[in-house]
């Protein structure tokens, strides 16, 4: 299976609209592979709380579901499109993950459940999602979260549950939390015995430095690639069978204990 990963850089002098043709033809320039991946927010940025409002849109027929369906299906290729600032039938926000086949049909999409930023931001301008989703696709089982989800293992178990080898983790990092970036994606495969497909974005936008430094990670934890800073195209090959034969060598997701009670204090 092979995976093409857009680390976009999300530049504020670029309009959306400028950012939105430029996506649709590097994803044109991808065509032969299997899934496509771009960032969290990249259309807005992911910290440019400013302008969430201004850019909600819908996911079924807004711009950057448009122009994404569009670049789909002329490229031939499963485009997971990163996430838009969604604006919902009663007037709510979500940060909103969408998955395009082959044909240009919305497969399905993802509200991210867990939302950054405490007591401001994203955390009280968004809804929060209450669904983990797993989708077949291109001869695997996705399961979909969006950046800050990173730090909350128990959502990528259920997303392992849902049967998901292949998790796909478009975000919005920044740089200041590189080293935790890493760690999470890492830690995510290797204890999921999944691969872990993080996009990142590149560049600064609200006076936030992105991280980039997109992975791709192995169901072993090992790095099969890794973006620079800047704006590029990570691409790398994944081995479905080995990973059903390593699950199966090191069956160590069997080993779980959920009848095990909580921890008592003693
Ligand atoms: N966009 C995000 O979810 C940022 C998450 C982040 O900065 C962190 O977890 O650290």
């Amino acid at each position: 299976m092979r995976v093409s990963l857009l680390q976009i850089d999300v530049d504020p002098q670029e309009s959306p609209q400028s950012r939105r043709g430029r996506v649709a033809a590097l994803v044109g320039g991808q065509a032969g592979a299997d899934l496509v991946v771009l960032p969290e927010l990249w259309p807005v940025g992911a910290f440019a709380f400013d302008d969430f409002e201004a850019s909600a849109e819908s996911r079924t027929d807004g711009p950057t579901a448009r122009a994404m369906s569009e670049a789909a299906r002329s490229a031939g290729v499963w485009l997971h499109a990163g996430s838009i600032v969604e604006r919902a039938p009663d007037g709510g926000l979500f940060n909103t993950s969408l998955l395009f086949a082959p044909d240009g049909e919305l497969a399905a999409y993802y509200r991210k459940v867990h939302r950054f930023g405490f007591d401001r931001g994203e955390a009280v301008l968004m809804s929060p999602g209450e669904e983990a989703v797993t989708f077949a696709a291109a001869d695997t089982v996705l399961g979909l979260a969006t950046c800050y989800d990173l730090r909350f293992p128990e959502l990528f178990r259920l997303l392992v549950d849902g049967g998901a080898q292949v998790l796909v983790v478009p975000a919005g990092w920044p740089a200041r939390r590189g080293a935790h970036w890493r760690a999470l994606a890492v830690a995510r495969a290797i204890e999921n015995q999944a691969y872990v497909l993080a996009c990142g974005t590149a560049g600064t936008h609200a006076g936030v430095e992105q991280n980039g430094h997109s992975l791709v990670v192995a169901p072993d934890g090992a790095v099969l690639a890794e973006a620079g800073p800047g704006e590029e195209a990570l691409t790398a090959v994944l081995d479905l069978p080995a990973l059903a034969e390593y699950r199966e060598s090191f069956p160590a997701l069997k080993d779980r204990r959920l009848d095990a009670g909580r921890a008592q204090g003693r």
